[in-house]
């Protein structure tokens, strides 16, 4: 249990800074997946300091210098970590057993699993069927070049199969089976695979990869869009703000760079500057009343605590997939947006927020439930809310550690309780 964070903003609410937002997680952890399959021909740079990428490269390091006897291997939170593994421990020679946090027990694996095991896969589970911990016990022996895979309950799973399919002996074939959900990160997968010199064919439903060798290469890894989104809700809920991002790119591969086009409608202004790009504050009345989230469910916690916080009863459709996230995110929002007088109800899975409610009372503390984003969605509402009280603070490490020490840069006034 970390302490808490006791988060207020004094005097007028104008924030001028630059802020140098770590690495992607998402790319990093494809990067260091990559370059282990490709036994280092691919490299590297500009290395993720988010928990979930030093827990990956460490563990990939570990088991490279380790003799193939029976190894835990322990991602802790990392979903992204567990399932790439996953897909890539079976095509090791020896005995693993994959396992994570008491949450990550409670994330789905088995669809994946199942795939795997059609294809050759020797992996069992070690304690609930379908859920972490796994056995595994590799190398497979390849017994087909073809799997079948849900498509709709998590995008990791595909891109897991992708990154290990250049280096099985029949390449591999998956066939999505539901609305493929998450689509920008398997883009990503793909694109970076094609940076290593791996080709695929995507036709409807089937994307294959043959076997292949990879290329010398480098995968620089590009800050983390999703971490922006913090500071766009930051840009969003202050009365001026002039807020430089280095090195971001409109064009990413990340998927969460539609958080720019979202916050136009929110009043934020993106500027391209010859370094990366410059967010300012100005005034819109928007009337996007809904929102699909499917393909960018990292941002959902952002655009819901800001359009509350702006009170926008606006709706959201394509949030499905946040129940199995590092919480269920659906009633996480709903027991803390409670607290400033906000619901947010379902209707045929369509989200609404009522923001009728609204109100800031001088200090509330919100809970984060173990999830990096419910800590750095609801920050910024200390621009609103004299003192903003963040439950277990070291839990954004996951993925964006500086946010603490960035806000304090910022103007903020950041005290562990
Ligand atoms: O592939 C990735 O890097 C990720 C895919 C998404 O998960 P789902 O595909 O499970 O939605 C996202 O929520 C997660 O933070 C990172
Ligand atoms: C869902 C997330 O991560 P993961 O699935 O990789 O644990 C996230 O970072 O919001």
């Amino acid at each position: 249990m970390s302490k808490h964070a006791l988060v207020s903003f004094t005097g007028n609410t104008k924030i001028h800074t630059e802020i140098a937002l770590t690495g992607s997680k998402s790319e990093c952890n494809r990067a260091l997946i990559i370059s282990a399959a490709s036994k280092g021909t691919v490299k590297v740079d500009n290395m993720s300091i988010a928990a979930d990428s030093v827990t990956l490269d460490r563990i990939l390091k570990q088991i490279s210098s380790t003799a193939p006897h029976q190894q835990t291997v322990d991602v802790g939170p990392a979903g992204t970590a567990m399932r790439f593994l996953t897909a890539y421990l079976p095509t090791l020679p020896g005995n693993f057993l994959l396992t994570g946090t008491e949450r990550m027990k409670q994330r789905p694996i088995g669809i994946l699993a199942e795939a795997l095991k059609t294809i050759g896969a020797e992996i069992s589970y070690a304690e609930k069927e379908g859920f972490p911990p796994l056995s595994i016990t590799g190398p497979l022996p390849q017994s087909k070049g073809t799997v079948k895979i849900k498509g709709d309950i998590s995008s990791q799973y595909i891109s897991a199969l992708l990154m290990i399919a250049p280096t099985l002996e029949q390449g591999l074939t998956l066939q999505i089976e539901g609305e493929l959900t998450s689509l920008p990160y398997v883009n990503m997968t793909l694109n970076m695979l094609e940076e290593a010199g791996i080709s695929h064919n995507w036709d409807g439903n089937n994307i294959s990869i043959k076997p292949q060798p990879f290329k010398a290469a480098t995968l620089v890894v590009e800050p983390d869009w999703s971490a922006a989104s913090y500071w766009y809700s930051i840009a969003c809920l202050a009365n001026e703000a002039e807020i430089s991002l280095p090195y971001l790119k409109e064009q990413s591969l990340q998927g969460d760079s539609r958080i720019r086009s979202i916050m136009t409608a929110f009043g934020v202004q993106t500027a391209t500057t010859a370094t990366g790009i410059t967010l300012s504050s100005s005034t819109t009345d928007f009337t996007d009343a809904i929102l699909d989230l499917k393909d960018c469910p990292d941002l959902a916690q952002t655009i819901i605590v800001c359009a509350a916080a702006l009170k926008k009863n606006l709706s959201f459709t394509g949030l499905e997939t946040l129940k199995i996230k590092e919480t269920d995110r659906i009633k996480a929002l709903q027991n803390e947006l409670a607290k400033i007088g906000v619901t947010l109800t379902e209707d045929n899975l369509v989200y609404t927020l009522n923001c009728d409610g609204l109100h800031f009372p001088d200090r509330v503390t919100f809970g984060t439930y173990e999830d990096h984003r419910m800590a750095m969605a609801f920050a910024p509402l200390s621009l609103l809310i004299k003192e903003v009280v963040l439950e277990e603070m070291d839990v954004v490490e996951k993925s964006y550690p500086d946010f603490w020490k960035d806000l304090s840069k910022a103007g903020f006034t950041v005290a562990a309780i």
